[in-house]
């Protein structure tokens, strides 16, 4: 009896998922000085073994080990950063004993590089990123059921070959188009185009799916990347001058994303300084700031064919700044780079 029920438990064990978690730091693996503590804290001081000991469940769902990436908080995340990231999982997803990723990451970028990691991963396999908006030591903290909710997520095969995706309270989002809109509510994370699906209880129930090129469908390739050039944000207002785009520009950037108003607009005294940085080569991306997501259309507010400038579409400053940054390595020619901000 005692030989049946161990090969049991044994096959059981094998036949779970095996989901490895990558963490980068953030507030998931943040800590206080005290439970009422659920703002203020330090970010990035919990290592990974601790966070998967904290939420025995996991075993439940998949056979879960964890890497150490980098410990930071995610403000700080860099070009290289990415790059670093992007590697490791591209090698991961290409072992056959490897059936999904989960990646813990601080909020406040985590939409940056669940967008990267979209466009330039070649895999199908479930790719989830999480993080919490309270450390794991403040009352009611979010991270746990959000990491649970994450490594169930990438077990399940009905979570594949939908992009990379965010798992954060409660509902499954693109990682194309989720955004932090809030920096003290757990309910931080938003799509303007909706969720794809919610987790309960950890399984997936899936409402809708991407429709724009990603992951396997996309011509970028994280193992044939090995830097990435620079791609300025400058900030649209009334009263705005020429002096952050000119700064850029001189730093070396590559495209400057204009973080304009409504549709992308450009205020008029600045058009000119624009308009020369195009002429020495500059990339003008015009997006917008608007809280609930931009949808700026071309030729519409300001003349793109004849300034040769591009449009975000849909995508805010920060993902416009990272598809820029990654289409930028395959093309220089705006029209190109024009094609590539409307399909991803
Ligand atoms: N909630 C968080 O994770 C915020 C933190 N500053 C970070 O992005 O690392």
């Amino acid at each position: 009896m005692l030989v049946v029920s161990c090969i049991t438990s044994l096959s059981a064990f094998a036949a779970q998922p095996n989901v490895v978690i990558l963490a980068t730091g953030g507030t998931i693996a943040g800590a206080g000085a005290e439970a009422t503590n659920s703002a203020t804290y330090q970010a990035a001081k919990v290592p990974v073994d601790k966070l998967i000991a904290g939420v025995p469940e996991l075993a439940k769902v998949a056979n879960v080990r964890g890497e150490q990436v980098f410990q930071i908080a995610s403000e700080s995340f860099t070009n290289e950063h990415l790059l670093t990231l992007g590697k490791r999982v591209s090698a991961l997803v290409k072992q056959s004993d490897v059936d999904g990723i989960v990646i813990t990451h601080g909020t406040d970028t985590l939409e940056e590089t669940a967008y990267f990691l979209n466009l330039v991963i070649k895999s199908d396999k479930p790719i989830v990123l999480v993080g919490s908006m309270r450390p794991g030591t403040a009352m009611s903290a979010d991270g746990m059921l959000n990491l649970y909710n994450a490594v169930a997520a990438a077990a399940a095969t009905d979570a594949r070959g939908k992009g990379v995706l965010v798992a954060m309270n409660d509902e499954l989002n693109s990682g194309r188009d989720v955004s932090k809109m809030i920096n003290i509510q757990t309910g931080a994370f938003k799509s303007p185009w909706g969720p794809l699906g919610m987790i309960v209880e950890g399984k997936n129930y899936w409402f809708r799916l991407p429709a724009k090129r990603h992951t396997v469908n996309s011509e970028f390739d994280i193992d044939k990347i090995s830097s990435l050039p620079l791609v300025g944000v400058a900030y649209g207002h009334g009263n705005v001058a020429d002096t952050a785009y000119k700064a850029l520009a001189a730093k070396g950037a590559k495209a400057i994303i204009h973080a304009g108003t409504g549709n992308g607009s450009v205020a008029a005294p600045v058009v000119p300084a624009l308009r020369e940085l195009r002429g020495q080569g500059v990339h003008i991306i015009r997006s917008s700031h608007v809280n609930a997501g931009g949808f700026v259309l071309r030729n519409a507010e300001q003349p793109d064919d004849k300034y040769d400038w591009l449009v975000a579409h849909d995508l805010n400053p920060q993902k416009a700044r990272i598809l820029a940054t990654v289409a930028l390595t395959a093309t220089n020619d705006s029209k190109e780079l024009q094609r590539i901000f409307w399909e991803y």
